[in-house]
């Protein structure tokens, strides 16, 4: 996706070296991977809220660190290992005792698994390692706990120090703990899966989109900035509360494969005739066309009832339902707030196809795993 930074109002045809010149501003073209900074910025969110822990400083490219990329890699590289994951890995997971399931694993002949096994492996490591600087803190007591990110406000925090006062009867065990951290068997998504990806492809599909439609784009931009002139920080309130960034971001969560009615009056049924009951369905995956158009006539109105379709579909329903509802909204008004405020998107030179998976994840075409 290609970025201009300037301060002009408005989209205009012209020579941009000629306008420099005339108005004495930098201004930028430059081709980002967009998808690399929303996965670097999502991660960081969730890392100090919800680990007290920072990962990275998104100061520059390079310093994208290897855990970073294997959370990032994580995803793309099991979902091609879907015939493994649903049918091989529950087997194969009861086999023998952990230490000859390692032997088998570092033995087994394929440079696909092998790459997994290496990004578990400094996922797994990191994690601990997050856990025991935490633990230590804790034990150490509040002057200790003072001096980490989030100052032990961060929802990990909490959940040990709740657990080191629980009855060793309702105790976490440690692999429990840690499975809240990153993903486990113990619980199938942790934080930093459940919010990175996530978050940070619904990010990026955003700009893309607005990167097709300027006239969109900049009549968020005008939004912004005038509020942006009334309150300098846009409060929380004020912020959540905008009508056509709030339009904009339930649509691109409302994003289906093909337009469809789906009757929340009565029962939804599966493929299997079955009523799901958790991680049934997800309506935010699929292509722009079908959800673009209510975007355009903005006929999300504040206040629409958020636990109807988006909570719904898109972020589930009942026990199983997302924590990270409110969270990843808040995320997506303050990142593009801030965005579109600075920057100008166009669509880069390569096109972009959106894979179909758990989370929808977009690759170059031709490409496919870039
Ligand atoms: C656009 C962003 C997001 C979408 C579309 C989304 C969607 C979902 C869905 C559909 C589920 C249910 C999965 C199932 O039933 O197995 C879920 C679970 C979950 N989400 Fe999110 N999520 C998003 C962002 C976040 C964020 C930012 C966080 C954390 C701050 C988060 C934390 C969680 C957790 C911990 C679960 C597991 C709940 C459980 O298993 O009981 N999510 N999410």
């Amino acid at each position: 996706m290609a970025i201009s930074k300037d301060l002009v109002d408005g989209p205009r045809e012209v020579d941009m070296h000629q306008l420099q010149m005339l108005i004495g501003i930098d201004i930028y073209f430059l081709q980002i991977n967009i998808l690399q900074w929303m996965t670097r910025a999502a991660l960081e969110m969730v890392g100090q809220s919800g680990l007290g822990y920072s990962f990275d400083s998104l100061s520059d490219e390079e310093s994208e660190n290897t855990y970073t990329k294997s959370v990032k890699e994580l995803l793309s590289t099991i979902q091609q290992f879907k015939f493994y994951q649903e049918f091989l890995l529950p087997i194969l997971i009861k086999m023998g005792t952990p230490k000859l399931r390692r032997v088998l694993l570092d033995l087994f002949p394929s440079k696909r698994i092998q790459k997994i096994k290496k990004i578990i492996d400094i996922l797994d490591t990191t994690s601990i390692g997050i856990l025991d600087g935490k633990k230590q803190a804790l034990e150490k007591g509040d002057e200790a706990v003072e001096h980490q990110v989030g100052q032990g406000k961060d929802i990990i925090s909490i959940l040990m120090n709740a657990n080191m006062a629980a009855s060793e009867r309702d105790r976490l065990e440690k692999k429990e703990v840690l499975g809240q951290v990153m993903i486990s068997n113990y619980c199938s998504r942790g934080l930093i899966f459940a919010a990175m990806d996530t978050t940070s492809n619904a990010l990026s599909r955003t700009l893309f989109i607005l990167a097709q439609h300027p006239e969109a784009q900049e009549k968020l931009r005008q939004e912004i900035r005038e509020a942006r002139e009334l309150y300098g920080e846009i409060p929380h309130d004020e912020l959540m509360t905008l009508p056509y960034l709030d339009a904009i971001c339930r649509e691109i969560l409302r994003l289906s494969k093909k337009d469809a009615v789906v009757p929340l009056s009565t029962p939804i049924k599966g493929h299997d005739g079955k009523i799901p009951t958790s991680g049934g369905l997800m309506c935010w995956n699929g292509s722009p066309s079908a959800g673009y158009l209510l975007f355009r006539k903005q006929s999300w109105k504040p206040g629409y009832p958020e636990s109807t379709l988006i909570c719904r579909m898109t972020f589930n329903d009942g026990g199983r339902s997302c924590i990270g509802f409110k969270f990843s909204q808040l995320e997506m008004k303050v990142v593009l707030s801030v965005l579109i405020d600075h920057f100008r998107f166009s669509p880069g030179k390569e096109e972009i196809i959106w894979q179909m998976g758990a989370v929808t994840i977009p690759t170059l075409k031709g490409k496919p795993g870039t």
